[in-house]
């Protein structure tokens, strides 16, 4: 290639990016529009369900050679500081920085959102509650432990709803400050990521005692205290502490998933791909449990997740949460959780909101 050819070539680029330029801005325009025109019906600026259109219409569209993996990243960034032109998106998450939380807002919300850290799940719920930040996101159930129980437990006593679900691949990382294996002396990490590498940690390092901390990302704080500690956190904390990554991906099952809910005040409108999350008590009957299905199963309703939780005030009483797919506006929905209503001491509908796959 001549000299000549390269400089054309970087003009040909240069050419385009002032197109993209313009057409940003035009697109922001557009935006602060929409913006403009939602305040004016009260409606949520902010809608996750558009969104996923977006990034599912444009992924099917793509003639390439731009790679489909990169489409929803890019438009989430461009959709992400459009969103900020109005101001500043606030999501209140369950930190500190570099918790898998973190990494699960920052998918949703982009790189413009300003990401407040939280101290504990209902600290997220209070923030939500009291408007210091218009969404929260929380953890709610992992593929291979199963729920997070003090999500469940806070809905128990929130009104707010769910307003989208995240699903994040989660990968876990030892690391440390030396990062050599030999250095470590004992592992930390919260209990769930503790038990997601538990073979890998037996035949690994066998004789290193483990210790729970409330995060991933507080156990990668102490590894950069002390060097005899390796941490078992999100790649995304090895960068953002500093930390050399001892071992990559020690996690026993490689299909390893945690759902993560956005809350917020609202119920987002139907997509016509979503899910409706309840949670209700039900009177000690006899074949009431078969009974309670009922209105779905005669419906043809698909459930994709049941839950039961020890209501607290009361010994051998159970809360349900069910999942079902559909938008409780939709009429089968509306109908099926009329009819469950009768066999409940109370129900809840803890939102409609856009199915994540
Ligand atoms: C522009 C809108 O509002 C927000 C911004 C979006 C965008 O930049 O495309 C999409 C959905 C909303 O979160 C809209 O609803 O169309």
């Amino acid at each position: 290639m001549t000299a000549d050819n390269l400089s054309a070539l970087r003009q040909a680029i240069d050419d385009i990016d002032d197109h993209i330029l313009d057409l940003l801005n035009q697109r922001a325009s557009v935006v602060v529009e929409v913006g403009k025109a939602k305040a004016g019906q009260s409606k949520d600026f902010y809608v996750p369900s558009r969104e996923r259109a977006i990034y599912e219409r444009l992924t099917a569209a793509n003639p390439g050679p731009f790679p489909s993996e990169a489409i929803r990243k890019v438009f989430r960034e461009i959709i992400s500081a459009s969103l900020s032109l109005e101001q500043p998106m606030k999501v209140a998450f369950l930190g500190p920085q570099g918790t898998f939380t973190h990494a699960a807002a920052m998918q949703q919300f982009g790189f413009s959102a300003q990401l407040m850290p939280q101290k504990s799940i209902p600290a997220i719920f209070e923030e939500v509650a009291r408007g210091r930040a218009p969404y929260g996101v929380v953890p709610v159930e992992n593929s291979t432990e199963g729920v997070v129980s003090h999500t469940l437990d806070m809905f128990m006593e929130s009104e707010l709803k769910i307003n989208a679900e995240i699903m994040l691949g989660i990968s876990h990382f030892l690391m440390s400050r030396s990062g050599r294996m030999t250095d470590i002396k004992k592992v930390v990490s919260h209990p769930q990521p503790l038990a997601q590498c538990r073979k890998w940690l037996e035949e690994n390092l066998p004789d290193v005692p483990l210790v729970d901390v409330g995060s991933t990302a507080l156990a990668a704080q102490m590894a950069l205290e002390d060097e005899s500690f390796g941490a078992i956190a999100s790649e995304m904390a090895a960068t953002l502490y500093g930390l050399q990554v001892v071992k990559e991906r020690i996690e026993d099952n490689p299909n390893n998933f945690t759902r993560f809910l956005v809350i917020g005040t609202n119920t987002p409108e139907r997509s016509g791909r979503d899910k409706t999350s309840l949670m209700f008590n039900i009177k000690d009957q006899p074949g009431i449990l078969y009974r309670m299905l009922e209105p779905f199963s005669k419906r043809e309703i698909n459930l994709s997740k049941i839950e039961s939780r020890p209501m607290k005030k009361k010994a051998w009483e159970y809360i349900f949460f069910l999942d079902i797919e559909g938008h409780i506006d939709d009429e089968p929905i509306t109908a099926a959780v009329t009819e469950l209503r009768d066999y409940c001491q109370f129900l809840k509908v803890l939102g409609s909101y856009p199915r994540a796959r």
